[in-house]
């Protein structure tokens, strides 16, 4: 990421995108914390396999969080585009299900963790699958899925599909685009061996850009968060509140997320995170917790596995902090965002509460404070508290534990 691109927002207060949560805001406090309790964690390096990638700031570090209801949290780099990488691929795996249903779709890629790298070479034995839509293999096949009968046109529905589950319309980091044509030998090669094995069908080149540009689409931290909302919730979107795909898809996306989004380090993460989450070699992790709310995670320097290192140890923190793995028997205690109808939120001041959903168009996020679309402030609803309770935020995040 280039020094003119980083936002400056963090250190000049409130940032407009997230409407006006004021200061002292509970959960901005938290992530503000999480943050501040990993500064000092300099491990790794940004990915240069693709170079443009190489050139990004491996100080960016931005935290995102989004409600049910559709409120974004927020803290550092949030607004810092950069390109979502393997975070496109649940997003798209669900434009797939949705074009193709679910059959079609799991009979030309798996739905099995493959316990290697994300650009691992090697099919099915005898069906020559790829082993799930999360890998680099099994994500060119369900770009490919997506309906449109020209790269082209399968393209627009990806972009535009993207831009569903982030609530705004999205564009396409070109010069990263081009970097990974330019570079992407091994994705070639995957492709050319699922082409020579049936699973891959179509133009091979044509399919490959097709790939590439999906995972040059830049997003922020803010969407990420709004993203995985989305999927979080059934599949509607909690800021523009349209429906962008069925629950059961959404229901299998997040099933195929929890078992293999992290690659080779899924079994762990599921051990210590405990949600559903998809990272990305630009830095990117998103995170979804049925139900609850979606995460998104920005900082590029990767561990071995292309990891964010700064993002698997937020996660960590909040996961560990809050009770938020979803094997956790005393459920009842998992503290943030219990379900509106059911309790008041503690995550939710007077001043933050968000108006009814606008029609998307009206949504558009600006400079202007007055248009700010993801946080409208209106008055108190009734029934809900003013003050955080007494435990909110809990102490100091310390370290990492897990
Ligand atoms: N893990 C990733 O984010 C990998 C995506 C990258 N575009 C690739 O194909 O290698």
């Amino acid at each position: 990421m280039r020094d003119d691109q980083r936002n400056p927002r963090h250190d000049e207060g409130p940032a407009c995108e997230r409407g006006p949560v004021p200061a002292g805001d509970p959960l901005t406090g938290l992530l503000d914390r999480v943050r501040a309790d990993l500064r000092d964690l300099d491990d790794g390096e940004p990915a240069s396999y693709i170079p443009e990638l190489g050139r990004a700031d491996p100080t960016l570090f931005g935290l995102s969080l989004c409600t049910l209801d559709g409120q974004v949290y927020g803290s550092g780099d949030t607004a810092v585009p950069f390109t979502a990488q393997s975070v496109s691929k649940p997003f798209v795996f669900a434009l797939a299900l949705a074009d193709q249903g679910v059959e079609d779709v799991l009979a030309r890629v798996g739905a099995e963790p493959s316990g290697e790298a994300f650009n691992s070479i090697r099919l099915e034995p005898g069906t020559g699958r790829p082993p799930n839509p999360m890998v680099n293999a099994g994500a060119i096949v369900t770009s490919s899925l997506v309906a449109g009968t020209t790269p082209d046109e399968r393209f627009a529905r990806i972009l535009d599909g993207l831009g569903a589950f982030a609530g705004r319309p999205l564009a396409v980091d070109e010069a990263v685009y081009a970097s990974e044509r330019a570079t992407g030998d091994r994705n070639r090669a995957l492709a050319y061996l699922m082409h020579n094995a049936g699973s891959l069908t179509g133009d091979v080149e044509e399919q490959l850009a097709v790939y590439f540009r999906q995972c040059s689409v830049l997003v922020t931290c803010d969407d990420l968060a709004v993203m995985h909302a989305t999927l979080a919730g059934g599949g509607v979107n909690p800021v523009t509140g349209e429906r962008v795909v069925a629950p059961r898809h959404a229901q299998h996306v997040l099933a195929v997320m929890a078992t293999c989004g992290m690659y080779d380090a899924s079994g762990q993460w599921m051990l210590r995170v405990g949600m559903p989450a998809k990272s990305g070699v630009s830095g990117a992790i998103g995170v979804a917790l049925p139900g609850q709310f979606g995460i998104g995670v920005f900082s590029p320097p990767l561990e071995e596995k292309g990891n964010s290192v700064r993002g698997i140890a937020a996660c960590h923190l909040l996961s560990d902090q809050f009770g938020l793995h979803l094997m956790r028997a005393t459920a009842p205690e998992r503290r943030p965002l219990p379900p509106r109808s059911l309790h008041p939120s503690p995550l939710r001041s007077c001043a933050t509460a968000r108006a009814p959903s606008a029609p998307r168009s009206t949504r558009t996020r600006t400079a202007s404070a007055s248009t700010c679309s993801r946080a409208t402030s209106t008055s108190p609803p009734p029934n809900r508290p003013c003050a955080p309770p007494a435990n909110w935020p809990p102490p100091s995040a310390g370290s990492c534990s897990t």
